[in-house]
Formats: structure tokens, sequence, C-alpha cells
């Protein structure tokens, strides 16, 4: 099959890559040339610089010039294509709702070129992107306003999580096709013949409209997966004393019925797309006039959980932030990535510099970087009070207490160097829980004050 890719971001240069593993002459498009130009040298360090995904390099060096292409120009290709997914950005306007002006400024593009095309075969134009429920009708509307001729729509919503997007990408959980006719659903089918008839691999076929359903409803059931534990077993663990918070979990998600994944209570789920798609929904929802209170209690408790240990710190450990030097480990949103985009650590640097902090001295194995974009000094004269610092170790030396905000696997085992670069008394306040013996640290003069436990000391 000829495909294009349009938008080669996180989502649209796993999914191209793939795609020209299995076969398929695969075009991937970006409107950003310099973009493009980066995943022409084929080299890591440049695919890198925009999407850093475990194996994706890889699959790209194989396949470049052969069933890979990288394009800047949509016209060259036009002709013959059989399938165009969309894989462009639907951010969040102030209201909620989705932006979906780069989503039709590449619609318009494209159902321009594809009215001009001398090749008339069926082609079909694959929504990746997630878009509110009834998207895929306005497409069809502007294909039907630009007259072009033997054209389908169709939504495949995109699943993968950011750091597992080849793996996801190779075996996802499920491939979700809404489409109109047996004609589109059969160049779908083509497309991902590897998961047909798959024992693991549910292929759904419904209504685009299912499918675009779809996406929101598990997006926004994932985040109350999290809110839900933030906000009720990780509030009894912290206001009983003697809940054991690892027992609890075990205990509730050893029945096969209850999810594992969302019990691991944080200082909030970031990330570019579980607020957003929750906003939308609730937005889609209420313009329909239907109730929104769960979704809007889901999408608080996750926002006020980014910074409410800081107001716990203050509250149950009586601390004085003004002109305190703050050790803050893990800038990005999740481990195993550079992306802050809607990071919990943002708005803790917000709430620590906003209470006066003199220095947050940060470190971040993969985000310093990106850090440094977010915190520009240029546009927060205060954003000049942040250091970086190349370990946990470097970051600590000097500082009155620790704040962790992400689930690095590195910052697990970090008690030892705790003790050795920090003395008692020293307040750690974790954000996710990584500090497995934090009793012993208590006992040796530490306190302690995490999410899913009472505040500690002795
Ligand atoms: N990031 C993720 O893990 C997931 C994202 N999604 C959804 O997928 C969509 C894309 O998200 P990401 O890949 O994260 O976005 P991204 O921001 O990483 O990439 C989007 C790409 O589209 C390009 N673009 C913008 N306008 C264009 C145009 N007119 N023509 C061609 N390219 C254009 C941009 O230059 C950029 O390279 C969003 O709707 C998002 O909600 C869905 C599942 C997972
Ligand atoms: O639509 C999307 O963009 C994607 O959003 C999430 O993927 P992602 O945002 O990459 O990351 P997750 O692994 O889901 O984590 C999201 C946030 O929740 C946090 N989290 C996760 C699990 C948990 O138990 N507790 C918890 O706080 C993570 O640390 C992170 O901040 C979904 O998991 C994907 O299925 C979906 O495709």
């Amino acid at each position: 099959m000829k495909i294009v890719v349009a938008g080669t971001g996180f989502v649209g240069l796993p999914h191209a890559a793939v795609c020209s593993e299995y076969g398929h002459e695969v075009y991937a498009y970006d409107i950003d040339t310099k973009r493009i130009a980066a995943y022409k040298t084929a080299k890591r360090e440049e695919i890198e610089k925009y999407v850093n995904e475990p194996g994706l390099a890889s699959i790209i060096q194989e396949n470049i010039n052969r069933s890979l292409h990288f394009i800047d120009d949509l016209e060259p290709v036009i002709e013959g294509v059989d399938a165009f997914f969309l894989c462009l950005p639907t951010p969040p306007n102030r209201d909620g709702s989705s932006n979906l002006s780069y989503y039709f400024d590449a619609v318009n593009h494209l159902a321009k070129l594809l009215a001009k095309r001398a090749d008339q075969r069926r082609v079909v134009i694959i929504n990746k992107s997630t878009v509110p429920v009834g998207t895929g009708r306005q497409l069809e509307e502007v294909l039907k306003s630009h007259n072009v001729p033997n054209v389908g729509i169709a939504s495949n919503p995109e699943f993968l999580p950011e750091g597992n997007a080849v793996e996801k990408s190779r075996h996802p959980d499920r491939v979700v096709v809404g489409a109109d006719t047996e004609e589109d659903f059969r160049i779908l089918r083509r497309i991902y013949s590897q998961f047909i008839n798959h024992v693991r691999i549910a292929f759904i076929e419904t209504t685009p409209e299912t499918a675009e359903s779809i996406k929101y409803v598990a997006n926004t059931l994932l985040l109350t997966y999290i809110s839900f534990w933030n906000g009720v077993g990780g509030r009894l663990a912290e206001s009983v004393s003697n809940v054991r918070m690892e027992d609890l979990k075990r205990g509730v998600t050893a029945d096969t019925r209850i999810s594992k994944w969302g019990s691991f209570v944080s200082n909030g789920a970031g990330g570019s797309c579980f607020g957003k798609d929750i906003q939308s929904l609730i937005y889609q929802l209420k313009s329909r006039n239907q109730s929104t209170d769960l979704l809007e209690s889901v999408y608080e408790i996750n926002e006020y959980q980014k910074t409410y240990l800081i107001d716990r710190a203050a509250a149950e450990a009586g601390v004085k932030f003004n002109n305190k030097v703050v050790a803050l480990l893990g800038l990005a949103f999740k481990q195993r990535t550079n992306d802050m985009r809607d990071a919990s650590a943002l708005k803790v640097v917000e709430s620590l510099l906003g209470r006066g902090v003199k220095e947050i001295r940060a470190y971040d194995p993969m985000a310093e970087e990106e850090a440094k974009r977010f915190f520009n000094p240029e546009h927060n004269h205060l954003f000049e009070r942040i250091s970086y610092h190349p370990s946990a170790k470097a970051a600590l030396e000097g500082s009155d207490m620790l704040f962790i905000s992400t689930d690095w696997e590195e910052f697990r085992g970090l008690s030892s160097t705790i003790e050795s670069t920090v003395p008692a008394p020293y307040l750690i306040i974790d954000g996710r829980r990584m500090i497995p013996d934090y009793n012993e640290l208590v006992e040796r003069g530490y306190s302690y004050l995490a999410v899913g436990s009472p505040y500690l000391n002795k």
C-alpha cells in the first residue's frame, strides 16, 4: 500500500516507521522542514532531538529511502496514494475545547491536492489524532466541498504511551477502525493485515463516531483510575496511621477485575494528552447538555495533586519555604522521556518560586534541555533561581530539602546518596514513593512526607 503519514511527532513518526517495516511504501510528511531535514540524515541524535523513543532510530535507519521516505512537500507523491494518516496536533483552547486549526489547515491543503489528482483510485483519510467526536464527519464535509472524488474517511485512534511507542505500534492491545464502507474497511485491513485474526490483538471495526469516542473514554478512564488512587486510597493512607500504602494497593489490585495500572499514587499525572483530552470531553458533553460532575472531579483532583504536597509540607511539617534551597529530582512528566508537557514539575516549580524559594537545584536524566525551554528566564526572571546539575547527588548538595517529582528508576535507591550528601535533620518530599526504606531514614533523623504516607519524623 502507498501510505502518507501527515505529522511526524510522537505519534506519526513511530507509526510511519512501523508501517514501513511491514513493507508498505510510506511517505512521512511534515510542514516543519527542519524536522524533516533532521530525519533525512537518519542520524540517531538528529532523530532523537524530535522524537526520542527506544528502537525508533534503528527502524528509520533500516528502511529510509527504501520503504520509508521523508517529505516536506505532498504534491510530488499524491498520485496513487491508498491512505493518508493524520497525526496532527490537537491542543486545548482556553475553554477546554480542542484547537483543530492545525488539523483543518492540513485537511484543506490535502483536499485541494486530492481534487486535482489524475489517478482516481479509492483513497481513505484516516484520523490518528485525538479529535472530538464528530470530527470525521466534518472532514467528510471539507472533502466534499473540494469535490474530492472517490474518497472515504476513517478513524483509527492511537493508544500508545510515550516511551513505549515502537513496542506498542508493533504489538498494540487493540486496533480500532471506524469507517463507513466495506471498501474503506478493506483498505484498513490490508494496512494492518498482520493484526487481523491475531490471538492477542483485538481488531475492532465500528463507526467513525464510536472509534473517536473509544479514545476519549479510554484516556479519561485511565485518568480516573489515577485520580481515584490519589484522591481515595492515597488520602486514607495519608490520614490514618498504620495503613500501609503498598499493602493497600496489593490487596485491592489482587482482584483480577481491578487494574494495577493507575494505582501508583503520584503528585499528579502529566503528559500531553490526559489533561487536554478530559477537558475536551467535558466540553463535548457540556455542549450536548450532559452532566460532567465526575469528569470535573477527576480533572480537579489531578490538578490539585500536582502541588498538594507543598501545601502539606507547610500545614503538616510547618515548613517555611522562603529563602530555602530545594533539590528537585525529576522534571519530565514520567520516567524514560524528556517530555515535559503538562509535567507536574512545572506546577511544583511555580509553587516553590511563588513561596519565595531561593534556589531550585534540579536534576533529570533526560529533560534538562526541555526544562530550559520551559523555564526561560527571559519570560520570568524568577527562573534564574533554577540551577541544573549532572546527578542526583550534585543536586542534593547544599539543599535544605528534597522534592521528588518523577519516577525515574535511578531515584529508587536514593537513601544512601541522601545520607552521604545532606545530614539530618532534612525533609524529603516524595511525590512518587521512590524511597522504600523511608522508615530507616526517619529513624536516623530525616523527615519524610510522601503521597500515600502521613508526615513522618522522629
Ligand atoms: N503523544 C502521544 O503519546 C499521543 C498523542 N495522541 C494524539 O495524536 C495527535 C498528535 O500528537 P503528537 O504526535 O504527540 O503531536 P506532536 O506535536 O509531537 O507532532 C505533531 C506534528 O504535526 C506537524 N504538523 C502540524 N501541522 C501540520 C500540517 N499542516 N501538515 C503536516 N504536519 C503538520 C508538527 O510539525 C509536528 O511535527 C494529537 O491529537 C494527540 O492527542 C494520541 C496518542 C498518544
Ligand atoms: O493519548 C495519549 O497521549 C496517551 O496517554 C497516555 O500515555 P502517556 O501520557 O504517554 O503516559 P502514561 O504512561 O499513561 O502516564 C501518564 C501520567 O500518569 C502518571 N501515572 C501513571 C500510572 C499510575 O499508576 N500513576 C500515575 O501517576 C504517569 O507518571 C504520567 O505522569 C495513555 O497511557 C496512552 O494510552 C495514550 O495513548
